[in-house]
This record gives C-alpha cells, sequence and structure tokens, in this order.
C-alpha cells in the first residue's frame, strides 16, 4: 500500500508520516527540500521523539522521497498505484502542487484505474481539500471531470499536534508534542473501504475544525502577536505574564461562548477543552518560537481564519468580541523581519490610512468593526 505525502516537514514527518506508518503504508514524501529528501532515500526510516515525560522515540520506516522540484514525473507516476494522497504543505502552497496532482488523476484515468482515491489536505484550514480540489480542477480538461467526480474524493480534514521549528542534526529528527487529533470529513470519503487507525472520521467536520481553529489557532496566534507586544520571544515565556495570559483566556473565552452557541457544545466540556489546549501551550518539552505561531500575519488576519470569522459570527449573533478585536490590532502591529507577509503589512500600513489595510487584509464589509480595530490600533501605535 502507498501512500504520497506532499510536505515532509514538521507535521507531514512528525504527525501524518507515524499514522500512515502504523497503518501499513509505504510513504513517498514529495517534497523540494533536496536534504529532506536525500536523507529519505539515503534511510527510509526517521525518528518522532515525544516532547514529554520520559521522552520516548517511535520510529517510522518504509519511507521514500521524490523531489518534485527535480523529479515531477517521478511523482505522477506514483500515483498509479498509490492509495491515499495527503498533504501537509501550507495552505498557501497548496495551488502549486495542485497541477501536479491533477496529472496524477489523469494518470489513473489513462490507466483505467477504478479503485477510488481520496486526497487529503492537512493544512491549518477551513475546507483545505475542498481548496485543493478547486486548484486541481483548474488544470483539468472537461472529459476528466466525470472520472474525477467518480473516483477522486477530496475530504476536508482538521490536524492538531503541536510540532514547533527545530534543527537536529539529523535531518529527519523530529520532536513533536505527545497529544494528536487528525479527523476527516466521512460524507466526501471516496475510498469509503480505507478507515486508518488513529484518525476520527466525522460525519460534519466543521464543529470539530471550527472548535480546533478558533480555539488552538486563535489562542496560540494570539499569544504569539500580545507576546510580541510585550517583547517575548517564545510562547511559554509569554505565557508567564499574567497581561498575556490575561488576554489569550479573554479571546478563547469569546470564541468559546461562539462555539458553544453554534455548535452547542457543552459549556463545561468546552471549558475543560481550553484549559486542555492551554496546558500544551505551556508544555516544558517544548520551545515555540512565536515567530511559528505568529508567521504569515496577513494570512492569519483573512476574512475566514482564526480572528476575523469568529469576529464576523459573534457580531451576527449579539456576542463579545472586544478582546479579538484588540488582538487583531496587535497582530497589525506584528513585525518579523524574516516574514514577507509581516514586512508587506508593515509598508502597507505605511503607505495607506490603517482603515483601508483592514478592509484589504481582512476583507471586512462592516465598518463599525473596521473602526474598532482602527481605533485599538491607534492607541497602540501612539
Ligand atoms: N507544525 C504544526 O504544529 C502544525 C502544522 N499544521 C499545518 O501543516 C502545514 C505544514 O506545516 P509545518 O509542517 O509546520 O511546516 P514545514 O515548513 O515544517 O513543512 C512544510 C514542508 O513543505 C515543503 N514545501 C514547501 N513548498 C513546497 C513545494 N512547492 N513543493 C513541495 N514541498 C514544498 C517544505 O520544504 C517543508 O518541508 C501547514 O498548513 C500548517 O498550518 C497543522 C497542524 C500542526
Ligand atoms: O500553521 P499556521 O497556520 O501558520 O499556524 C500555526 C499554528 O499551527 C499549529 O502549528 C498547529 O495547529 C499551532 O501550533 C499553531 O497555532
Amino acid at each position: 500500500m502507498l501512500a504520497i505525502h506532499f510536505g515532509g516537514g514538521n507535521i507531514g514527518r512528525g504527525f501524518i508520516g507515524e499514522v500512515l506508518n502504523k497503518n501499513g503504508f509505504e510513504i513517498a514524501f514529495v517534497d523540494v527540500n533536496k536534504e529532506i529528501i536525500d536523507a529519505l532515500n539515503d534511510k527510509h526510516e526517521y525518528t518522532i521523539e515525544l516532547a514529554q515525560e520520559g521522552t520516548p522515540q517511535i520510529k517510522v520506516n518504509n519511507v521514500y522521497g521524490i523531489n518534485n522540484g527535480t523529479h515531477p514525473k517521478e511523482v505522477v507516476a506514483s500515483f498509479e498505484k498509490a492509495e491515499l494522497i495527503t498533504t501537509a504543505i501550507g495552505p498557501k502552497i497548496l495551488p502549486y502542487i495542485a497541477p501536479l496532482i491533477a496529472k496524477g488523476i489523469q494518470k489513473r484515468k489513462a490507466a483505467q484505474s477504478t479503485q477510488p482515491i481520496d486526497v487529503v489536505a492537512c493544512e491549518n484550514m477551513i475546507g483545505g481539500s475542498t481548496f485543493l480540489k478547486e486548484e486541481v480542477l483548474k488544470h483539468l480538461e472537461k472529459e476528466d471531470m466525470d472520472y474525477v467526480e467518480q473516483y477522486i474524493g477530496f475530504p476536508d480534514a482538521a490536524v492538531d499536534r503541536i510540532v514547533p521549528l527545530q534543527s537536529h542534526e539529523d535531518k529527519l529528527f523530529v520532536s513533536v508534542e505527545g497529544y494528536k487529533e487528525w479527523v476527516i470529513d466521512e460524507s466526501k470519503l471516496k475510498n469509503t473501504d480505507l478507515r486508518l487507525e488513529g484518525v476520527h472520521y466525522a460525519p460534519n467536520l466543521e464543529p470539530f475544525i471550527e472548535r480546533k481553529l478558533f480555539t488552538v489557532n486563535t489562542g496560540h496566534a494570539t499569544t504569539a502577536y500580545v507576546g510580541k507586544f510585550e517583547g517575548y520571544k517564545t510562547i511559554d515565556e509569554a505565557l508567564k505574564d499574567d497581561k498575556v495570559k490575561e488576554q489569550v483566556e479573554n479571546v478563547l473565552a469569546e470564541t468559546g461562548a461562539l462555539m458553544v452557541e453554534k455548535w452547542q457544545f457543552n459549556a463545561e466540556d468546552h471549558k475543560a477543552y481550553i484549559t486542555k489546549i492551554l496546558s500544551r501551550f505551556v508544555n516544558p518539552y517544548i520551545s515555540d518560537d512565536i515567530t511559528r505561531v505568529a508567521r504569515t500575519p496577513i494570512r492569519k488576519l483573512g476574512y475566514d481564519e482564526r480572528f476575523i470569522r469568529p469576529i464576523r459570527e459573534a457580531n451576527e449573533r449579539g456576542l463579545e468580541t472586544t478582546y479579538l478585536v484588540k488582538t487583531v490590532a496587535k497582530a497589525l502591529l506584528y513585525r518579523d523581519s524574516n516574514d514577507e507577509e509581516s514586512q508587506k503589512l508593515e509598508k502597507l500600513l505605511q503607505n495607506k490610512s490603517v482603515e483601508e489595510v483592514i478592509r484589504e487584509v481582512t476583507q471586512l464589509k462592516d465598518e463599525t468593526v473596521i473602526d474598532r480595530i482602527a481605533k485599538e490600533y491607534k492607541q497602540l501605535a501612539q
């Protein structure tokens, strides 16, 4: 059984690889990072270490690498015998791998394969696989459409495991937190015979992905933007400051109220979920750089992303958004000289009014919310 996984980075090796290996798959990691690909082809195995007491290790074997930059045809050829396709490559990169996936699908069609297969995007975004499908369809012909609809599934998914930026002498070694959650929308599966152990199949993914994105990712990003504003470098360091911690708790109370109202999560259970998530952020075995969690602020300030969507949806329901709005203002002030989007944001704010920048970046139409964010920003920027 072969699985093709796009993105041999932290979550690819540190989570998806572990699950696929446990389920008996041979894994072809597709990546443009030559060092990673060469190491995979040299060793055919790697080690995951759990960042918890005793630091237990897990071996992942039966793996190899394909460099899609230099060997795209090899990627396409491997689609013929693959039984699962996954990605963990970053939302912005999905359009760049879409042409290869389209060619791979055409390869299966040419081989008259009637074995259904699923393409699962494991990215931090709502509707990741659906978005990838739209990108893939752009590279297919009209006559391919029936084949895609019949045999190729793009079920959305949510993945949750904290894997910080890290660097080891062994390029494949990866340290991850013990906690893990991978949920796949079973309603969009085509290969319904394949059920991965370690994956939860949900008839309706939306509550899971929203609860995860608007708690783990909103909470983490709040820690990062507020923490950076207060002068910290790492997530755990920032959360030791009560000012930061309180803002994170207040933000999660706001998104929590929305989740409880929208999806009828039990309020007490949701409180316990928040407590669990906060304890993961301060895991003493992990040092997570603020720059990783805050990366690409323009994307994170997007219309359907971790701040703006809860603000919009809470407003529609008359719920509180004071601390979400305060955090967006701090995100606008986030600066990292190595982050292109942060640099772009700074330039935008130098050349346009903050109201214009908020409209452009968040796509918000509600002028009252735009004014509230702008007011907070102006106070902070003084
Ligand atoms: N690190 C984490 O804790 C988690 C990350 N995620 C999501 O997983 C995705 C990947 O995140 P990480 O693994 O942290 O990032 P990463 O940077 O460690 O891994 C991404 C990999 O994609 C490769 N890549 C970039 N452009 C490529 C291209 N055009 N073709 C082939 N490969 C390419 C990079 O070389 C890298 O190895 C993101 O969407 C992230 O939001 C989701 C849950 C947890
Ligand atoms: O990967 P993104 O979307 O840039 O956001 C980083 C977030 O993703 C995670 O790595 C996993 O959900 C979190 O630790 C962090 O909040």
